[in-house]
């Protein structure tokens, strides 16, 4: 038995888990919200995590494991924390600001307090070392690109490693001969096409912004709009916050949680309804491109708040997709479940996955590995 404490420290919460590694079983766990709001969980990181240690009491972890979102091209792989690797998560924090200071804040707080075991960095992008040179270059001045670092990396990797193992087990073969396209769909929300359990291209891209439209964030936009809106008075933190935070479903209809959205779209709310089919529509040309690139798929699958929980998007996703041998069983689809499951009708040639993830568990194991235990 190994047990792990797994931090997720975002952007105003900390989400944590003490768990055993090799049974995957968790003891404890729970989130510190609206850090630093009035009436919050917390006033600063620091004090969530002392909340979270006054919980733990007297457990004491064997190692702690901790959600980096960004881990620019020098990070492929999960890394034991030193003062050294903590500084260069100081510099990557420019990729990723939304992200990478609050976990950076989390990791400080959780090395001060467990001083005596190691500490290892789990970072989104890692799975996306697979990429290649097409799927990771933006057709930019080369020079420009080089100087400022800028290219594709990929998020979520975590969440796609552990779902395309399950999917593996549930299918019943190796994963290594799969073809996998995997729909994260959660507030940040990404796809991921996985051919023999490697990822070969992605939808978010140097940061976590591109691709989907999601509960804030915009995705794709044609980065003309940029130039026209800074042309209009915008500034440079003006169109950051616009594309990061008041964009996606929050922007098109005043709420980013997809329940509400559904539920506005149900009652016959036409904006809700018009930034759905916006929603659905980007999932497709996704899902269009993936098959495409893959060759094929053996499974599509759904995972995160929204993949897990809404049929609706489900459906949506992959409807009227017959000819491509991929063929939904409406039944399956509808009834809720928290197991991971099989939603395509027996005949279906492609087969159709919800699997919910679990990233801490990711985590914990990945912990486990890097630090020798
Ligand atoms: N039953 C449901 N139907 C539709 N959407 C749901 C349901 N349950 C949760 N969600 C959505 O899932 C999203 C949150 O996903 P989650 O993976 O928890 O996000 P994150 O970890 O990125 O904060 C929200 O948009 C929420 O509305
Ligand atoms: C990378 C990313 O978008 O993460 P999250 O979904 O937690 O915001
Ligand atoms: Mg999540």
């Amino acid at each position: 038995m190994t047990t792990v404490f797994v931090v997720n420290s975002g952007s105003s919460s900390i989400k944590w888990e003490l768990l055993d590694a090799e049974s995957g079983s968790a003891y404890s766990g729970g989130i510190v919200e609206r850090i630093g709001e009035p009436g919050g969980g917390a006033a600063n990181h620091d004090e969530g995590m002392q909340q979270i240690l006054a919980v733990l009491g007297d457990e004491h972890p064997a190692v702690v494991g901790h959600r980096v979102v960004h881990g620019g091209a020098e990070f492929s792989e999960a890394t034991v924390i030193t003062d050294e690797v903590e500084a260069r998560f100081d510099e990557l924090s420019v990729l990723a600001p939304l992200h990478n200071p609050e976990n950076l804040k989390g990791i400080r707080a959780a090395r001060a307090a467990f001083a005596d075991v190691p500490h290892v960095a789990v970072f989104d992008t890692a799975f996306h070392a697979t990429l290649g040179p097409a799927a990771y270059t933006y057709a930019l001045d080369a020079t420009v690109a080089r100087e400022h670092g800028i290219r594709r990396y990929g998020f979520h990797g975590t969440s796609y490693r552990y779902v395309a193992n399950k999917a593996a087990e549930l299918l019943g073969h190796e994963l290594a001969g799969l073809k996998l396209i995997v729909f994260h769909l959660g507030n940040g929300a990404s796809v991921c096409a996985i051919d023999g359990g490697r990822s070969i291209d992605t939808s978010m891209g140097m940061t976590p912004l591109e691709g989907l439209v999601m509960g804030t964030r915009s995705g794709d936009i044609d980065p003309g709009v940029l130039f026209h809106l800074g042309r209009a008075g915008m500034t440079l933190p003006q169109l950051d916050q616009l594309l990061n935070r008041g964009s996606g479903l929050l922007g098109m209809t005043g709420t980013g949680d997809m329940r509400d959205v559904q539920a506005a779209a149900d009652g016959g709310d036409t904006t809700a309804q018009e930034a759905l089919a916006v929603y659905f529509h980007r999932l497709r040309h996704y899902l269009g491109a993936y098959l495409v690139a893959l060759g094929g798929a053996d499974a599509i699958i759904f995972t995160a708040g929204v993949g897990e929980n809404s049929p609706t998007t489900r459906r949506e996703t992959v409807s009227g997709l017959g000819g491509f041998g991929i063929e939904l069983d409406v039944h399956a689809n509808s009834r809720s479940s928290s197991q991971a499951r099989v939603i395509s009708r027996h005949d279906s040639a492609v087969k159709i996955l919800v699997i919910p993830t679990n990233e801490e568990l990711q985590i914990a194991r990945e912990a486990v590995d890097a630090a020798g235990l």
